[in-house]
C-alpha cells in the first residue's frame, strides 16, 4: 500500500502560539480499565479519543463493559463507563497499543470465558512473554502457541486466586502496571516483584499506583521493585484527564527550534506523567521554561546538546533526537535500550531517518549519540510510529523540504496532529493566542 506524504511545514519565523492538547493516553487507558473493574458506573471527563484509547474502550466493551459518550464541560464529551455484571469472553484488537496488549490480559483472566487478543503485525513482535508467564504462575491458562507474544487466548475462569509473582519487566513497565491494575480484583490481591535490569518508565508505574489509590485500592510500594495490592472493591471514578504531556513534546520543541514561544495550557502543577520531565530537559538544552497557573511556557534561545538518561521517559526520545540533530553540541541519550521494542525499533529508526537527512546519529548499547551536522530535506519514514512522525515535523520546522511519510500514524495518540501543528503555526502568523485560549 502506498503511504501518504505530508510536506512538513517550515517555519520562517519564530513560532508564537498557545496550544491546548487532548487528554493523556496513559491516564485515559488506566481510568478505563479501573472503571471497567469498579463497583458502579464511572465518569471519565475529557478523555483522549485516539486510536489507542478507542481500542481500549472497544476491548473492554468486548468483555461486557459499556463505554458511552455523554455531554461534558465546554461542549466536549465525556465517557461514562458501566462495568459488566460479570466480564465475559470476547475478541480484543489491541492495534499497536502497548497499554491494551499489556493491561487487558490480566483483566481477561477475570472473565468467564475465552478472551482472544491480537493486533497489528508489529504488535505480534512487541514483548509480552513476562505477562503470559506471570499469569500462568498465578494459575491462569493462557494459550500463546509457545511464542510468548500475540496472538493469544486467555482462558478466563471468572476468578483469579492471586498471591505473589516475580517477573522481569526491563522490556516494559507496562507488564507491572497491567498486573497491578487488575490485582485488587484477584481473590488474595497480588504482590508483584520486578527482577532483572532496571525497570524503565518508573513514572508510569507511579501513575498506576496513584490511579489505583484514586479508586480506593490499598497499594503498598515495598522498595523500588515490589508492589502489593490488597484485595478489595474498586470505587467508581469521577476524574478529569490531564492533557497528554508526552504529546506536548513536539510543540514545546517547536519553540526551542525556532527561537519562539509556545504555551501549553492546563499543564498540571503536580503529575505522574513522564512528559513532565520535558521541563528540565528543555531547560538543560538552553530553552527558558516557566510553569504558572495558565500552563507551561517555553521560550527558545540557544539550543545545546545534552547527556541524559531518559529511562524514565523513553517516549520523549524521538523528539529529543530531533532537537539534538539541530543543536550546536553533541547529545548522548542513555538508558533506553527498551525502545527497540516500542512501536518500531526506535533507536534504529531515529538513526536511519536523521542519517537520511544528512545528520550524524548512531546507536549505542542503550541509546543514541547525535552530533551536530548540516541537514537537508528529504523523506522521513515513520514505521507506523506516531513519535517518528513528530520527530519529522520538528525537523521540518528548521530544515526546508522535509516530507513525513504516513503522518496519519499520529492518530495513535492524537486525533489531529497535522491540524494542531497548523494551528500552532497559524498562531505564529496571527501573533495572537488561539481562539478561546487564556492569555499568556
Ligand atoms: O504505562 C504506560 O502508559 C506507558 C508506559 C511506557 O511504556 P514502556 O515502559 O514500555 O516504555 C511508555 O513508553 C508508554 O508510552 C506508556
Ligand atoms: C511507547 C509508546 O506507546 P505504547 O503505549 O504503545 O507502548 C508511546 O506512545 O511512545
Amino acid at each position: 500500500m502506498e503511504l501518504s506524504r505530508w510536506p512538513a511545514p517550515h517555519a520562517d519565523r519564530p513560532v508564537d502560539a498557545v496550544v491546548a492538547l487532548p487528554g493523556s493516553k496513559s491516564l485515559t487507558n488506566r481510568y478505563l480499565v479501573l472503571a471497567a473493574l469498579a463497583d458502579g458506573p464511572s465518569l471519565v471527563r475529557a478523555p483522549l479519543r485516539s486510536r489507542d484509547t478507542l481500542l481500549m474502550a472497544r476491548g473492554l466493551e468486548a468483555l461486557g463493559a459499556r463505554v458511552e459518550e455523554v455531554p461534558g464541560a465546554a461542549g466536549g464529551t465525556d465517557w461514562r463507563v458501566t462495568p459488566a455484571a460479570a466480564l465475559t469472553g470476547g475478541s480484543v484488537d489491541v492495534g499497536l497499543a502497548g497499554t491494551v496488549m499489556r493491561f487487558v490480559p490480566p483483566v481477561a483472566a477475570l472473565a468467564t470465558g475465552d478472551v482472544r487478543l491480537d493486533g497489528d503485525p508489529r504488535a505480534r513482535e512487541r514483548p509480552l512473554a513476562p505477562v503470559v508467564g506471570a499469569l500462568r504462575d498465578l494459575g491462569v491458562e493462557v494459550d500463546d502457541a509457545g511464542r510468548g507474544a500475540l496472538p493469544l487466548v486467555v482462558h478466563g475462569r471468572g476468578a483469579v486466586p492471586g498471591g505473589e509473582v516475580s517477573l522481569d519487566a526491563a522490556a516494559s513497565s507496562q507488564f507491572v502496571s497491567g498486573l497491578l491494575l487488575a490485582a485488587a480484583r484477584y481473590e488474595r490481591g497480588l504482590v508483584v516483584r520486578h527482577v532483572g535490569p532496571p525497570l524503565p518508565s518508573q513514572p508510569h508505574v507511579a501513575m498506576t499506583v496513584e490511579v489505583l489509590r484514586d479508586a480506593g485500592a490499598v497499594v503498598e510500594e515495598r522498595g523500588e521493585d515490589v508492589w502489593a495490592v490488597a484485595p478489595g472493591p474498586l470505587q467508581p471514578l469521577d476524574v478529569d484527564v490531564e492533557p497528554d504531556l508526552s504529546n506536548a513534546a513536539p510543540f514545546l520543541a517547536a519553540a526551542a527550534v525556532t527561537g519562539g514561544r509556545v504555551r501549553v495550557v492546563g499543564w498540571p502543577q503536580r503529575t505522574t506523567q513522564a512528559g513532565d520531565l520535558l521541563r528540565d530537559l528543555l531547560d538543560e538544552m538552553g530553552a527558558e521554561v516557566s510553569l504558572d497557573r495558565d500552563g507551561l511556557v517555553v521560550r527558545g534561545g540557544d539550543l545545546y546538546g545534552v547527556d541524559v538518561d531518559l529511562r524514565e521517559a523513553g517516549e520523549l526520545v524521538p523528539v529529543v533526537a530531533a532537537l539534538a540533530a539541530l543543536a550546536s553540541s553533541p547529545t548522548r541519550l542513555r538508558g533506553v535500550a527498551h525502545l527497540r521494542g516500542h512501536e518500531t525499533d526506535r533507536l534504529a529508526a531515529v538513526v536511519a531517518e536523521i542519517t537520511r537527512l544528512g545528520g550524524s546519529a548512531e546507536e549505542t548499547a542503550d541509546g543514541l549519540v547525535v552530533r551536530p551536522a548540516p541537514l537537508h530535506g528529504g523523506l522521513v519514514r515513520t514505521y507506523a510510529d506516531h513519535r517518528m512522525a513528530q520527530m519529522g515535523a520538528v525537523l521540518g520546522l528548521a530544515v526546508p523540504d522535509v516530507v513525513v511519510e504516513d503522518v496519519e500514524t499520529t492518530r495513535k495518540t492524537l486525533p489531529d496532529f497535522p491540524g494542531l501543528w497548523a494551528a500552532m503555526l497559524a498562531g505564529e502568523q496571527a501573533g495572537a493566542p488561539a481562539a478561546g485560549a487564556p492569555g499568556r
